[in-house]
């Protein structure tokens, strides 16, 4: 399986091209970092990678063909605020079963109490919160998963214990995962190689 970006370039409405000639692959059980300053573009590199923005340029396909514009996506994007991706009018309970069932393992995993599952978002930590971000981003169908500063605010137990069930995924079902990140000690601990998206994309352009 191979999520891939090709001779990508975006800019916003009337805005400058943020990303140019930008060329990047991620193939089944790869963790792969993607760091670069404020500003130069991994969110909206995450949202077209995972079919929420289109490119003006060059394409995405997953397995060689666009993604999916209907049903359960394979390439799951998680963001750094989980109380911006959940409905604040839905129980926890309705949130968490979106898109699929999670079994008991995982809710036991990620530590998601059961009493948490009849509350409303705002009676959550965030922490709290995005254990059932990851948990509905988990689904077997899932083959990629774009975590944009998944962790960034919480605290290092919160941390481990959801890279832990991340990574296990990697192992038993052979998921892809993209880290964007701005914390290198996470990077260098989870991700077998970290593009450089200034980096990369100026490359291009000189190319
Ligand atoms: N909806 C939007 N409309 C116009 N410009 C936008 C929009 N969203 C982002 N931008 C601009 O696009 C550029 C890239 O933003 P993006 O969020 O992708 O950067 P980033 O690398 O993820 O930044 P950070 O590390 O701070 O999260 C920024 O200059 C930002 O101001």
């Amino acid at each position: 399986m191979l999520l891939e970006a090709k001779n990508l370039g975006f800019h916003y409405p009337k805005g400058p091209w943020i990303l140019r000639g930008l060329d990047i692959s991620l193939a089944s059980g790869e963790v792969v970092g993607i760091k670069g300053q404020s500003g130069c573009g991994k969110t909206t590199l995450a949202r077209m990678l995972a079919g929420y923005e289109q490119p003006q340029e060059g394409f995405v396909k997953l397995n060689g063909a666009p993604l999916p514009k209907q049903g359960y996506s394979p390439v799951q994007l998680i963001f750094q605020h989980p109380e911006k991706a959940v409905n604040s009018r839905w129980y926890m309970e309705n949130t968490l079963r979106e898109g699929w069932a999670p079994d008991e393992k995982i809710l036991r995993e990620l530590g998601i109490e059961e009493e948490w599952l009849s509350r409303w978002p705002n009676e959550l930590s965030g922490g709290e919160l995005q254990r059932f971000c990851v948990a509905r981003a988990l689904s077997t169908e899932t083959q990629f998963l774009i975590a944009d500063e998944m962790t960034s605010m919480l605290d290092g137990i919160t941390q481990a214990q959801i890279w832990h069930v991340v990574l296990q995924m990697v192992k038993e079902r052979n998921m892809g995962v993209m880290v964007i990140s701005h914390e290198e000690p996470l990077m260098g601990r989870v991700c077998s190689r970290v593009i450089d998206l200034e980096g990369a994309a100026r490359q291009e352009n000189m190319g």
